[in-house]
């Protein structure tokens, strides 16, 4: 297969998981690199700002997929519900000037004699994987799919989705994948909430008391110098406030997620339930004094 010209402006879009191997082969064939921007679509300004980051790399081709993955929703969550926007989504990729669009069908995802998933080991069982059994073996099996059909150089991943982005940087690692995972900010709206699919199914009450999720986060934060128990009892104070707000887990971690925090950079990570929506969000803490082990000792030097 030759490689395409792309007009700017226009996507290429694929539904067929052969067609897009095929095509971005051809574009690696010709020196090109594929980045690519793994989304469930109903694309928002979160989604924009990764597509916007892979067009800062250069000579890349940036290939959106937009699928919603039946493997990573359990059997009472909102797959049938969930948004689906694809003339918006095309136009928002055609803007951003992303050159590929994937959308498959689940069918192609997963024929029916497929039996083989990617298990995403402990972590994958705690914080999200905890309220969500099976869902990081869904994420990480069409992931891992994606990663195979487009040979990415490098993929976008949202830090709003924080224990995702470190489980995909893992499976990467262990499965010697070649692609390099770039983890982007969260983009907010002007009150703090983080852009998420799932805002679209707040009511006009419910999104003023979505806000609690933020501002715990960011009382957390401002109280990282005091320590752990600090940062715990300070967003765990402010979220009271709101009683309406269904916590479902408030922790502080490493910024691997895989060790209890300590000093220097942790994560604070929170999920609720606001009316019949369940949100997510996370930030980075700041644990103690500036000093850490392992930097320099301002005191010393
Ligand atoms: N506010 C955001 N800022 C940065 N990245 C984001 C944001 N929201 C989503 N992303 C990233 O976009 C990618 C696709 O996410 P997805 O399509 O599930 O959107 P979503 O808004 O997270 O939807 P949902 O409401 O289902 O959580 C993921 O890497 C996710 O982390
Ligand atoms: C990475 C992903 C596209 C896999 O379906 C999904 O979990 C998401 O949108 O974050
Ligand atoms: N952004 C995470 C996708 C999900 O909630 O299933």
């Amino acid at each position: 297969m030759t490689a395409p010209k792309f007009t700017r402006g226009e996507v290429n879009v694929y539904s067929s998981p052969t067609d897009l191997s095929r095509v971005c082969a051809a574009l690696r064939g010709v020196n090109r690199k594929v980045v690519l921007v793994p989304t469930m679509g109903a694309l928002h300004a979160g989604h924009r700002e990764l597509i916007r980051r892979a067009k800062r790399i250069p000579n890349t081709v940036v290939a959106v997929s937009i699928f919603v993955n039946p493997l990573q929703f359990g059997p009472n969550e909102d797959l049938d519900r969930y948004p689906r926007a694809l003339d918006d989504d095309l136009r928002a990729c055609a803007e951003e000037g992303a050159e590929i669009v994937f959308t498959p069908d689940a069918v192609d995802m997963y024929p029916p004699d497929a039996v083989t998933t990617v298990q995403p080991g402990p972590l994958g069982e705690q914080l999200e994987g905890a309220s969500r059994p099976g869902h990081f073996a869904g994420v990480l099996t069409v992931v891992a799919k994606l990663l195979n059909l487009t040979r990415p150089d490098y993929a976008m991943f949202g830090e709003k989705d924080y224990q995702q982005l470190i489980l995909v940087r893992q499976m990467v690692k262990d499965l010697h994948l070649s692609t390099r995972i770039i983890g982007v900010p969260t983009v907010r709206e002007d009150d703090g909430l983080a852009l998420s699919s799932r805002n679209r199914y707040l009511s006009d009450q419910d999104r003023k008391l979505a806000v609690a999720l933020p501002t715990a986060l960011a009382a957390g934060m401002r109280a990282g110098p005091d320590g752990v128990a600090a940062v715990l009892a300070a967003a765990t104070e402010s979220l009271a406030a709101t009683s309406e707000v269904e916590l479902d887990y408030l922790e502080l971690r490493a910024s691997d997620l895989a060790e209890p925090p300590e000093f220097g950079e942790a994560r604070l990570l929170i999920a609720a339930r606001v009316g019949p929506v369940r949100l997510i969000d996370n930030t980075g803490v700041q644990l103690g004094d500036a000093w850490t082990p392992g930097s320099q000792d301002p005191t010393t030097s």
